[in-house]
């Protein structure tokens, strides 16, 4: 393996003023922007910079250290999982690929069935619901996909759950139903599409279906999950095509090409730009295009969702609670502190003492106004852990990350209500004026949420736009 590819390029800093006048700037050095450089590059185009207004490349992949003094550990803020591997001789999870090129240290990590169970009376099996619930699942998905031959509306899933008769009803089988959607989709089955869950799972997880593999690959990488992107972009980029902290607030855009200027007063041109900023950051005004996007753009844009999924972490001096991977833990309202994670387990990070709990949607958009009050924070986690442990002593440290209101992302990844229809994700990605391109995990519609889809969308656009280049007879028109 290469031996430049093993480190991590965290610290990439440009070189004296930008270049300008470029044939191709890529806006944001996530998943997308980096593999869309890469692409480019394979395909003989070095003529881009990369614009990314933090000071590495990783976007949502983002590390934080955690715990008390000689005591802590890097996780992950952001994206953990790699979903899906290979199956014998089927397609390969790109990331997965990168990940093994990049010797990322993971666990394979069994969400299905590593769980222990608790109510808000402490301990109780009720791994006979999950197992009703991991069927309700599947009949929804079925549904979904019969109902699209048929061409039939999409379903939410809690009115396909309603119509398949498996609808919850007590607080177990609620916390197994989150486990099932919210976990997955940080958000509501009333929000989440049927048609979705099915396409994601056939597309994602079932081999069988042209999906990678059931296997989940959890990164506990000290250098951060982020180092596969960093030490890719090692291997070809150099210093004078990115241009880091840097933040781009105007994309003017018109049939010669584009300029975009940024928050330091940067004024760049170049004959294409390659939009990867989240959907969150699309639906805000943080970023203004000149003129307005067109109005089939802004449809899709406006109606894909962009969910919150956070992860409250906590060291405690020492584990006291379950052995599995997972604790899964029924509240009587849905969705309070339910899925708890020990990081204190023989294959991550033993003895550190470190368990985190997720929550999604409008509770994680509640914590979020919480965080300037982390003593706030703390008595209602801990009241929820007290009611699995009575007696758990106080945390040594705690601390949860902003996704929703953070300017950069502006929520954790994108998600299908019912209302979004297929024809809104191809919308997403198409290209605008024949010089603006859009790329990351929102514009794809197999893997839409995943670090994976973010990978295949760059490189797709990347392609097109190089096919451009080379070809201008096969560029996109240039009316909106
Ligand atoms: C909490 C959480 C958990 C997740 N868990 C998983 C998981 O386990 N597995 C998985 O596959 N996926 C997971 N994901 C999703 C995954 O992280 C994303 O799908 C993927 O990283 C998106 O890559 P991207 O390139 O499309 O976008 P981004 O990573 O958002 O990249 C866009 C870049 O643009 C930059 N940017 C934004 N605005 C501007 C601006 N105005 N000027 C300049 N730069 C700007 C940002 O800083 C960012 O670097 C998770 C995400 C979150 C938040």
């Amino acid at each position: 393996k290469d031996a430049n590819a093993t480190k991590c390029l965290a610290d990439l800093k440009p070189d004296g003023a930008p270049p300008n006048n470029t044939k191709v700037l890529i806006l944001g050095g996530g998943m997308a922007g980096v593999i869309a450089a890469r692409t480019l590059h394979e395909r003989g185009i070095d003529d881009f910079v990369i614009v990314e207004a933090k000071h590495e490349f990783g976007g949502r992949m983002a590390k934080q250290t955690f715990g008390v003094n000689g005591s802590e550990y890097v996780i992950e803020k952001g994206a953990n999982w790699i979903h899906g591997t290979q199956t014998d001789d089927g397609p390969a999870n790109p990331v997965w690929l990168l990940a093994e090129k990049h010797n990322l240290s993971m666990v394979a990590s069994n969400l299905s069935t590593d769980i222990t169970f608790f109510d808000y009376n402490g301990p109780n099996n009720y791994s006979a619901t999950f197992e009703a619930s991991l069927a309700a699942v599947e009949s929804a998905r079925a549904l979904a996909g019969q109902r699209w031959q048929e061409n039939k509306t999409d379903l939410d899933l809690r009115s396909a759950y309603k119509y398949l008769g498996v609808a919850p009803k007590t607080p177990q089988e609620e916390a197994c139903e989150y486990y099932q959607i919210d976990y997955v989709y940080a958000q509501d089955a009333s929000q989440t599409s049927t048609l979705a869950a099915a396409l994601s799972y056939n597309n994602t997880y079932n081999p069988e279906a042209g999906g990678y593999s059931d296997v989940d690959m959890l990164s506990v990488d000290q250098r951060g999950i982020a180092c596969i992107v960093q030490a890719e972009a090692a291997t070809f980029l150099n210093t004078s095509q990115v241009l880091f902290n840097q933040t781009v607030k105007t994309i003017q855009y018109n049939q010669n090409g584009v300029t975009v200027q940024t928050t330091d007063g940067y004024s760049l041109t170049a004959d294409h730009a390659l939009v990867t900023f989240s959907a969150g950051v699309l639906q805000n005004t943080d970023v203004v295009f000149e003129p307005a996007l067109p109005d089939w753009k802004r449809e899709a844009i406006s109606s894909i969702e962009m969910s919150v999924y956070t992860k409250i972490f906590l060291q405690f001096k020492e584990k006291f609670w379950f052995d599995t991977g997972i604790g899964l833990y029924a509240d009587q309202q849905k969705g309070r502190y339910p899925v708890w994670e020990s990081l204190d387990h023989p294959c991550l990070f033993p003895g550190s003492g470190i368990i985190f709990v997720t929550v999604t949607g409008d509770y994680a958009n509640y914590l979020e106004q919480l965080n300037k009050n982390i003593t706030q924070v703390q008595l209602e986690v801990m009241e929820v852990l007290r009611r699995m442990y009575p007696g758990a002593p106080d945390p040594v440290d705690i601390w949860l990350p902003i996704w929703g209101r953070a300017p950069l992302f502006r929520g954790s990844y994108s998600s299908w209500g019912a209302p979004f229809v297929p024809e809104y994700s191809y919308n997403l990605s198409a290209p605008v004026n024949g010089h603006l391109w859009f790329a990351g995990e929102a514009t794809s519609s197999k893997y839409f949420g995943f670090m994976h889809g973010a990978y295949l969308e760059g490189q797709k656009a990347a392609t097109n736009i190089a096919t451009c280049i080379k070809n201008p007879q096969r560029c996109p028109p240039t009316t909106t």
